[in-house]
């Protein structure tokens, strides 16, 4: 019974959703309605003044091409939008924008749309009659000096004769989004001038920085900077096109070619993205999961443009906003786990930069819905998002150069600490045999080569045994410690002091003679026998025997070494605690 009354209460309350949303949806249809026309805009005094809020916007899904073919239809068959801000997204028809004018000043005006990249936009004006006519484009002066019509759609409005009421036509293939002024020359310039001035800047930055790192990838050859360079560069040829700079150059091109290009750029930042992405954060070694993933999205932008003429427009933009979600997706992921996982500081830089470029679009499309005012900041927040990524990518390189170098450094401090240690005995701390082996054969032929002599010492610790019988083998290795410390402090700097192994050592002394040798393997004798090895109340007094050999013309190591073994050997038989040589 229970249960009963669950289902019942579900079915009752999904029944009253699917219900509301039926009524919202209804009550949100726009209906066909008559043309209406909004109260005439007076213009006067006024540098600009925006259509929108003086507009009245109706979609036209007959696509006619003339205001009298419009008006023709009784009843009406075009529907009214409740939208005032000429954002419509992806168009199914024919836009037309309703306005009319209050007589104008003395000053001429104009009307200018911001899209420069609509299929066509033509402007009607009523006459006295009733018949429509079309507006004259605006004829700008362009970079060659030369007077066409304006690429940016302009109209002119003849002041002489203004015309009460305008139909304005935009018809388009991608998203229906524009901002559209009636402005006065000066008012007209103005905004050109900004423009311009906002392009410049912007392309200057992102050209300076790519020569910047150009320079850096030459130096440090490294391919995150040739991803960096590829990416910037893509992205500010989106904006080109997409601000329709390249029309002022080349007005023929057209808003397909233009699509076209815009599609390219985006292909081509999104692979640029993903591929820096990979080279910055070493992810093929640092985070080869995650890496599966970027390198499993690379084709997908290139799919995009091999399937843009069977997608179309519509179908294209949805794929490439699609893929443009997923590469942000799996670069922010990306840079998450290289900050947080593998504490990769530079991958801070990397968040900080996709950050701004989100803040800047999320400004723009907060603008062009109408929830930000359309202004300059909404307007080129994307752009301003743009190059402040590019400069924090720039930093993020170069404090990733700092941080694999500080890597590098501790690598190869880690190496050297490495390469000591095999170099070194671990008891006495004086060079092992390794590295006597290593060096011995290069002194004799330095010596041969530039002339100077050299003297090898083979040392013995006397009746050793008995040290280790009598007190242990750890008072032993006191004893050998002890006696690696005096013989060290006994030669001079340059000689090389060896524990050849067991309760034997070996002393290298190039530059010293037979006379000098000698001297200095009798003070080293001396000092072992003075200076005995503390133990307890008592002390073990420690006696060595030296055999001596000097570097004879075109001897060998081999053979030089054997004299001096042989001269221990005399020592030995002879008493011991004495220098033979
Ligand atoms: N404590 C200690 N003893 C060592 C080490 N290496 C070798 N010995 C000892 O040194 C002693 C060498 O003894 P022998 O070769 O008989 O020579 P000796 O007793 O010094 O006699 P002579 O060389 O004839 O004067 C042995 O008892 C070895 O165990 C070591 O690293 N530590």
């Amino acid at each position: 019974m229970m249960l009963e009354r669950r289902q019942w209460a579900f079915a009752g309350g999904s029944a009253l959703v699917i219900l509301s949303i039926l009524l919202m949806f209804l009550w949100s249809w726009p209906g066909a309605t008559g043309l209406g026309w909004p109260e005439a805009i007076d213009v006067a005094g006024q540098e600009r003044v925006p259509l929108a809020p003086y507009s009245a916007v109706y979609m036209d899904t007959a696509r006619r091409t003339t205001p009298e073919a419009l008006l023709d239809r009784d009843p009406p068959d075009f529907v009214e939008l409740d939208s005032r801000s000429f954002n419509q997204g992806m168009s199914p028809g024919v836009l037309w924008v309703a306005f009319a004018l209050q007589e104008l000043d003395a000053r001429p005006r104009l009307l200018s749309l911001d899209n420069p990249l609509f299929d066509s936009v033509t402007l009607f004006a009523q006459e006295e009659g009733g018949q429509w006519r079309e507006v004259p484009r605006h004829q700008a002066v362009a970079w060659d000096q030369q007077r066409r019509p304006a690429w940016r759609h302009v109209f002119h409005i003849e002041a002489d004769s203004p015309a009460s009421r305008y139909l304005l036509r935009v018809e388009t293939g991608q998203n229906l989004r524009f901002h559209a002024e009636i402005q006065t020359f000066e008012g007209h310039q103005a905004q050109a001038t900004r423009f311009w001035l906002a392009q410049g800047g912007y392309h200057g930055i992102i050209l300076a920085l790519a020569v910047y790192n150009l320079f850096l990838l030459f130096s440090l050859r490294d391919a995150s900077y040739a991803w960096y360079i590829a990416f910037i560069l893509s992205t500010a040829g989106y904006f080109l096109f997409q601000r329709g700079v390249h029309l002022e150059f080349f007005p023929e091109w057209g808003s397909q070619t233009t699509q076209l290009l815009m599609f390219l750029c985006v292909a081509l930042l999104s692979t640029f993205a993903l591929q820096f992405t990979r080279r910055f954060l070493l992810m093929r070694r640092r985070d080869p999961d995650w890496d599966r993933w970027l390198r499993a999205a690379l084709p997908l932008p290139l799919a995009g443009i091999l399937l843009h003429v069977w997608l179309g427009t519509a179908g294209s933009v949805l794929f490439f906003s699609l893929v443009a979600l997923a590469v942000i997706v799996l670069v922010v992921g990306a840079s998450l786990r290289a900050y947080h996982l593998h504490d990769f500081r530079p991958a801070l830089y990397l968040l900080l930069a996709w950050a701004a470029m989100f803040v800047g679009a999320l400004l723009f499309v907060l603008g062009a819905l109408g929830i930000l005012p359309n202004n300059l900041i909404t307007y080129y927040a994307v752009q301003v998002g743009s190059a402040l990524e590019t400069m924090l990518l720039s930093l993020a390189l170069a404090d990733r150069i700092r941080e694999l170098q500080s890597e590098r450094e501790i690598l190869v401090r880690r190496g050297d600490q490495l390469e000591r240690s095999t170099l070194l005995d671990d008891l006495t701390g004086l060079y092992n045999r390794r590295h006597l082996d290593r060096c011995f054969p290069d002194l004799v032929a330095r010596a041969h080569s530039l002339g100077s002599p050299l003297s090898v010492a083979v040392i013995d610790a006397d009746n050793f045994k008995q040290v280790n019988d009598v007190h242990g083998h750890a008072v032993g290795d006191q004893v050998l410690i002890r006696m690696g410390q005096v013989m060290a402090d006994s030669v001079r700097r340059g000689d090389m002091v060896c524990r050849y192994g067991g309760e034997e050592f070996v002393v290298l002394m190039p530059g010293a003679d037979e006379a000098m040798a000698g001297e200095i393997a009798e003070r080293l004798r001396r000092a072992v026998a003075s200076q005995p090895q503390p133990l307890g109340e008592t002390s073990i007094r420690q006696t060595v025997s030296i055999g001596l050999a000097t570097l004879q013309a075109e001897e060998s190591a081999d053979s030089l070494f054997l004299r001096a073994d042989k001269a221990l050997y005399e020592a030995k038989s002879g008493g011991k605690d004495r220098v033979v040589g």
